[in-house]
């Protein structure tokens, strides 16, 4: 397992990682999220003995990085898939990685095989898409066996079918009980994934918690309606003290009643009913809600054009969320994605 307590790291002034106390078990995979700069890279990195703790400490199997002999054989990890040399081959490459931590040459033609670089082996790093350096990178993390895996963004520039493939082989190195750590800012794919979350901003804790819990937690569950009768729907409920909110398309929200007595209700005074959904927020929604108050950069739809600032390099990716002061909170839902 890995271990965490009062994990710390501060930049001059900038604390980049807070306090930081969890720990992250064997037997499951466990999601790593947190906005733009919220601390996860360094995280890892403080994990791995790449970056010193101004406080706390990390522990790896109760020891230190640095203690461990041959560490490719007790954790392997994937952060930045471009930090190889890229006049070497894919085969030396892990060739030298192996040879470092005493593992046997055989093995780097198993994890080519595995990730599915053998027919490029003996091709330069330099030359390979970002998707093949992802993989590369990951049989490197392979390579000594590990029970202890840690992936930051491991699917960044995979196609569908390297998605699928790495989101399957996470469950499978966690269904042989190993330890698996990874962080991914694609909530869908997370959603997939992890059983657990550890969820981080501004260097802090958010959430230690199973998926379930998290989604449940940081979001509203209710129940859609619809019916041709929405009027004595709506008396049915009013006469029962249920309260329902109009959303639009005719349909019906209703909070704190789950569809069973609902749809009891409908049939003791014989209405139709043309839907009766439980609705459950997305990891995404439930995310979003939970760090709202720590996002740092913000993308500002309104602002975009001609001539206007573009935003920072460290701007989400792919979206402009609200920002939080203007309302993004409970309420606010993705645009066109029906809830
Ligand atoms: N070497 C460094 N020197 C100064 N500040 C740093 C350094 N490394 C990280 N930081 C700062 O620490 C904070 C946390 O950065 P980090 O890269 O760990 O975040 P992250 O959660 O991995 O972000 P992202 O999701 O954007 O990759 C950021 O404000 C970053 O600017």
């Amino acid at each position: 397992m890995i271990e965490l307590e009062g994990l710390t790291k501060r930049y001059g002034e900038k604390v980049a990682v807070n306090n930081l106390t969890f720990t992250v078990h064997p037997g499951t995979v466990t999601g790593f999220l947190g906005p733009n700069g919220a601390g996860k890279s360094t995280t890892m990195r403080m994990m791995l003995g790449l970056d010193n703790p101004t406080a706390g400490d990390v522990r790896i199997d109760g020891k230190h990085y640095a203690q461990l002999k041959d560490p490719l054989k007790y954790i392997g990890a994937l952060l930045d898939a471009k930090a190889m040399h890229g006049g070497r081959s894919a085969f030396n490459h892990l060739l030298c990685l192996a040879q470092s931590n005493g593992i046997p040459r055989a093995r780097v033609h198993e994890v080519l095989d595995t990730v599915g670089l053998t027919a490029v082996a003996r091709k330069k790093a330099k030359g390979f898409s970002l998707g093949m350096g992802q993989r590369l990178g990951i049989a490197g993390a392979l390579l000594g066996d590990p029970e202890i895996l840690m992936f930051d963004e491991p699917v960044n520039g995979l196609d569908p079918e390297g998605i699928h493939w790495i989101r399957n082989l996470m469950k499978s190195l966690a269904a042989q009980g190993r330890t698996v750590f990874v962080s991914s800012h694609l909530m869908s794919e997370m959603a997939l994934t992890a059983e657990h979350l550890v969820v981080i901003g501004q260097g802090r804790l958010l959430a230690d918690t199973s998926m379930s819990d998290f989604i449940q937690q940081n979001s509203r569950s209710y129940v859609r309606l619809r019916s041709p009768q929405r009027e004595r729907l709506l008396d049915v409920l009013h006469q029962a003290g249920i309260t329902a909110v109009e959303a639009g398309n005719g349909t019906l929200e209703v909070d704190g009643t789950g569809p069973e007595q609902l749809g009891e209700l409908a049939a003791q005074h014989q209405l139709v009913l043309h839907e009766l959904s439980p609705q459950q927020a997305s990891l995404e929604e439930a995310f979003m809600q939970l760090t709202a108050e720590s996002v740092e950069y913000h993308a500002h739809a309104d602002h975009q054009g001609p001539g206007a600032a573009a935003p920072g390099p460290t701007s989400p990716p792919g979206g402009t969320p609200p920002d939080p002061g203007a309302g993004w909170g409970s309420g606010w839902q993705q645009p066109g994605k029906g809830n």
